[in-house]
């Protein structure tokens, strides 16, 4: 399973107001097939916006997104919140609006560890495992561009690293251009080929990571970066509330 292709996307002059408040403004960006690319970004600087712009749940007030693929991007969210239906079960929930496709869905919840519980309902679920079904939702989609807003957000600090781990494996077997959106620094670090640095004044820094995977946490770069990326974050948050 999995596109053959993978797509990239061109952000050209992408703005957007709510009304007269302007919240994403001209901003050009390309994102390669296959990249993995992180926003970080104070809260209310509109990564969410953007994300929600990349997914066709919002039109930019400005400017447009273009796929290196000639086709429309079919792109696949997931959220802080798992969003799973608690009267349907795990494999009901995976499936979900997916007409069917239950053995693809089996296979999928088992790659994410949930092997034997596809007729849990999602309360006997703990949280990251409710994301792991989350995430098997996604990937069945086969998104060509997977769009990640905070799905670690929630969870508590052992098992954040256990799903980004997992992350990193899924993606492994069914590479994809992902962008997610996170307050840690770490796992922007751990896991992107780029990070962003998203502020009131556009994108104010850049990182790209060639490091090998899976990296060390305690990397002494990865720690250094995080250190400029923090004081990047301070900052910004203290420009935009001020
Ligand atoms: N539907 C809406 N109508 C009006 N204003 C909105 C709407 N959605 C978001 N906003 C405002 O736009 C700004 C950006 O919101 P957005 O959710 O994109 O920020 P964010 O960077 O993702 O924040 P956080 O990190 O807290 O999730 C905020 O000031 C928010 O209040």
């Amino acid at each position: 399973m999995g596109t053959e292709t993978l797509v990239g996307l061109d952000l050209l002059g992408v703005g957007h107001r709510y009304r007269d408040k302007k919240v994403l403004d001209r901003l050009d960006l390309s994102i390669a097939p296959g990249e993995f690319v992180t926003f970080l970004g104070p809260s209310g600087v509109g990564k969410s916006t953007l994300l929600r712009i990349l997914a066709g749940l919002e039109e930019p007030t400005s400017g447009r997104v273009e796929p290196t693929v000639d086709r429309a991007v079919v792109s696949r969210m997931m959220f802080q919140e798992d969003r799973l239906l608690p009267w349907r079960n795990v494999l009901d929930n995976a499936t979900l609006g997916t007409r069917g496709r239950r053995d693809e869905a089996a296979e999928l919840l088992r790659e994410v560890g949930l092997a034997g519980r596809e007729k849990d309902w999602p309360s006997e679920l703990s949280g990251g495992q409710r994301q792991r079904v989350a995430l098997a939702r996604a990937l069945l989609h086969q998104p060509d561009v997977l769009l990640l807003d905070e799905p670690f957000g929630a969870l508590d600090a052992i098992t954040r690293v256990t799903m980004q781990q997992l992350l990193e494996r899924v993606l492994h077997e069914h590479p994809r251009t992902v962008l997610l959106v996170t307050h840690d620094v770490e796992e922007a670090l751990v896991l992107s080929d780029r990070v962003l640095l998203l502020t009131e004044r556009g994108i104010t820094r850049e990182l790209r990571i060639d490091q090998a995977r899976p990296r060390h946490r305690g990397d002494a770069r990865l720690a250094g970066w995080k250190e400029e990326f923090l004081d990047g974050l301070l900052e910004a948050d203290r420009a935009l509330h001020s």
